[in-house]
């Protein structure tokens, strides 16, 4: 079984490089992830990132208790990250919040707990509520400065190990390092050759943040992709480095972001393709073909939350640079 690298986080703490992405996409396909999560723990990962918002997180909190009754893993030996979804993000909805996601994935404590965005929602039972005029999500004026503070006192109770924050750009940080008792361990992001982060992870490594990659195999099966959209996983160039190496894109591709530094968190529903984005720790990629991967990078960024870009505290605004 692969070893799998740890990242040292600000507190002391540890996060193993490579975790499994729970968000299943499509309405519908929730279902998959219990499976997924039993045969990941089976092939080592011991990472996983689950999220209020992709509404299942109470089968992976199935899968996590069969897998620990039948002895292949204790508790102690995953890290188990949630994050807070943006119609939460009012101070005292933090801790219910927290509690909850703890019960669906029947957990004590979390190790890491993350702000899903900066921006906040319209508090209620949607969990995207959106103007039927617009199209635009109606927002809440909750800041994320107050939300942080509230995330500190989940922290000091022992509800969650570690704190940190998602989708967050560099005004942001800066912002809310301001006040912070707790400086964010990571900020998990986009990144892969598209949209390789290169200031922004800068920005974070220099205040001692972590970075986390999402969709680092670009999200293929997205539900919002149109022809013509990146596509980073059938880039005939990153095939022709795998071809060199004896390794598949996707492999390229995870091997490119744990070359940077970051942790990474693909997603996959199927236990060859599990054990597949597993086996990466047994080459590396020279300084050379990183540089060259390093030159694919084109803004192509393909999570952006754009029904949000009217929002104050949207992240990824023209007038910020990262
Ligand atoms: N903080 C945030 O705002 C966000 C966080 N995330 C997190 O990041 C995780 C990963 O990102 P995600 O957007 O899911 O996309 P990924 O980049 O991880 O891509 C997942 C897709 O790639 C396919 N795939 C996985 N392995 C391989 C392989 N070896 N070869 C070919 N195809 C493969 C999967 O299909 P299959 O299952 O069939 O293998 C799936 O369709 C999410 O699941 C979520 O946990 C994601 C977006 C935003
Ligand atoms: O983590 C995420 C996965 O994708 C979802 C659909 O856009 C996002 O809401 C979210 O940020």
């Amino acid at each position: 079984m692969a070893n799998i690298p740890l990242i040292k986080l600000n507190n002391g703490l540890s996060m193993p490089a490579l975790g499994l992405g729970t968000w299943q996409g499509p309405p519908g396909r929730e279902a998959e992830v219990g499976q997924a999560v039993k045969d990941a723990i089976d092939v080592g990962y011991r990472h996983f990132d689950c999220a209020h918002v992709y509404e299942n997180e109470k089968i992976i909190g199935e899968a996590i208790q069969a897998k620990i009754k039948e002895g292949v893993v204790k508790r102690e030996d995953l890290f188990i990250v949630s994050k807070l979804w943006n119609t939460f993000h009012r101070p005292d909805l933090v801790e219910p919040m927290i509690k909850e996601t703890l019960r669906n994935l029947r957990l004590d404590y979390l190790d890491l707990y993350l702000v899903h965005w900066p921006y906040g929602l319209q508090e209620g039972p949607e969990l995207y509520p959106t103007d039927p005029k617009t199209g635009l999500f109606i927002s809440s004026d909750t800041d994320y400065v107050d939300t942080w503070k509230a995330m500190e006192e989940v922290n000091k109770k022992g509800l969650t190990k570690s704190i940190g924050i998602s989708n967050f750009n560099s005004k942001q940080i800066e912002r809310l390092l301001k006040s912070a008792k707790v400086v964010p361990v990571t900020n998990q992001i986009e990144c892969h050759p598209y949209l390789n982060q290169t200031k922004l992870r800068k920005f974070c490594s220099d205040r001692g943040i972590t970075v986390t990659s999402y969709s680092p195999l670009g999200s293929p099966a997205r539900p919002w992709q149109k022809p013509g959209d990146p596509d980073v996983i059938n880039d005939p160039k990153i095939k022709e480095i795998g071809n060199k190496y004896g390794k598949s894109p996707a492999q390229i591709l995870l091997r490119y972001n744990i070359q940077l530094g970051t942790s990474v968190i693909p997603k996959s529903s199927n236990k060859l393709r599990l054990k597949e984005n597993m086996d990466i720790f047994d080459f590396e990629l020279t300084a050379e073909d990183m540089k060259y991967i390093d030159t694919f990078d084109c803004n192509g960024r393909i999570c952006p939350h754009a029904e949000a870009r009217e929002h104050p505290l949207y992240p990824f605004r023209p007038d910020v640079e990262f």
